[in-house]
């Protein structure tokens, strides 16, 4: 007698989405799995990975043709026309967190989503300098509301536009909070998928208070690898869990030093501190990024290095950050939408 075994045929619920590891047919907002066609929209614009889909997808296609679209959708309460706001945190001054928003919100903008930055960093606003716009004003139509302004692709806005940096550093608690909720709520901002908010460090009343009152989908924690900057990103993390904020990860950044010269690695502030706490918090650690001249030199130079050195090794960095901060978002649960499932 002869047995022949069939192989198991691959079920679409088998196949996982690319960005957050999750059953791609039970992410989709709607699904056509038709003789002729496989159709899906998903919760992510889906250009910058259709190779990778269709990889994925291949073992169920059996030649049907696949169409794909997506959109990101608003996680949370959206802010008027801004789908998503994301909060960039640090316990700690000078971890490199507006280097971080920078550089993510151009990688996001790569992964195809519509991006606005908020420099909220009271007293350092660095954004004109790393974008370029220093020196320049809002567009106001009215003498109270302003228009961002558009830079490097992206929407920005800044207290750097509006006061010279002296002027910001010697505000105050209700003072700086009110100054904050102004520059979110008097902005005209575009349709966005994302706006970053680049928080000023610390976890006083200011950061309190605007955590409280923006309807934020999430907050990055920007830390680096030293024991002094993980105790601070630990208040950070608890004061988001006490306004009921998700921390969607962790970036330890100038986690190694990376040498221009020879691409000798050396742990300078320490090894593997950002890794280990993400691990104790079970929070996702969304990357570690090196301390690299090349960073330092194009983002001080406005022309962060996602945009001047896209091919290079520290701006496949950030693209992978953004990668799986998207992942993360998705994790979240996707607001209601009819899910609109065609079998036939
Ligand atoms: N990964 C990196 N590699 C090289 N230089 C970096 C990196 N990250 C930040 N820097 C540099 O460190 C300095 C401080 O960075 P940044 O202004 O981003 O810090 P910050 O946390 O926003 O500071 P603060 O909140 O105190 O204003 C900048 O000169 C920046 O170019």
């Amino acid at each position: 007698m002869r047995f022949f075994q069939n192989k198991p045929q691959p079920s679409l619920n088998d196949i996982r989405c690319p960005l957050s590891g999750l059953a791609l047919a039970a992410l989709a907002l709607s699904l056509e799995d038709e003789p002729e066609r496989l159709a899906l929209r998903l919760p992510y614009p889906v250009d910058a990975f259709a190779s990778e889909l269709e990889e994925a997808l291949k073992p169920v296609l059996a030649g049907r043709t696949l169409h794909l679209e997506g959109a990101l959708p608003a996680f949370g309460k959206p802010l008027g026309k801004v789908k998503n706001l994301i909060a960039i945190a640090s316990g700690k001054g000078g971890v490199g967190k507006s280097t971080t928003t920078i550089n993510l919100a151009l990688a996001l903008k790569e992964l195809g989503l519509k991006v606005g930055v908020l420099d909220a960093d009271l007293f350092g606003p660095s954004l004109p300098m790393m974008v370029g716009t220093r020196g320049q004003h809002p567009d106001s139509p009215d003498g109270k509301t302003m228009y961002p302004i558009e830079a490097l692709g992206l929407y920005t806005q800044s207290i750097g536009y509006l006061v010279d940096d002296s002027d910001a550093a010697v505000w105050r608690g209700p003072m700086a909070s009110t100054a904050l909720m102004q520059l979110v709520n008097e902005t005209h901002w575009p349709e966005l998928d994302v706006l970053l908010i680049d928080m000023p460090p610390g976890t006083g009343d200011i950061q309190l208070t605007v955590s409280q009152k923006l309807p934020l989908t999430g907050a990055v924690i920007v830390t680096t690898p030293q024991d002094l900057a993980l105790s601070d990103a630990i208040k950070a993390m608890a004061m988001f869990e006490k306004v009921n904020t998700p921390v969607l990860g962790l970036v330890e950044n100038m986690s190694y030093h990376r040498c221009s010269q020879c691409g000798h690695h050396e742990p300078l502030f320490g090894d593997g501190g950002g890794v280990r706490l993400a691990e104790e918090k079970g929070v996702a650690l969304l990357g570690t990024i090196p301390l690299t001249l090349n960073i330092r030199h194009h983002t001080d130079a406005g022309q962060p290095v996602v945009l001047s050195d896209p091919s290079g090794d520290d701006a496949h960095g950030y693209l992978q950050l953004a990668r799986k901060l998207l992942g993360e978002m998705l994790k979240r649960p996707v607001p209601p939408a009819p899910i609109d499932v065609k079998m036939v």
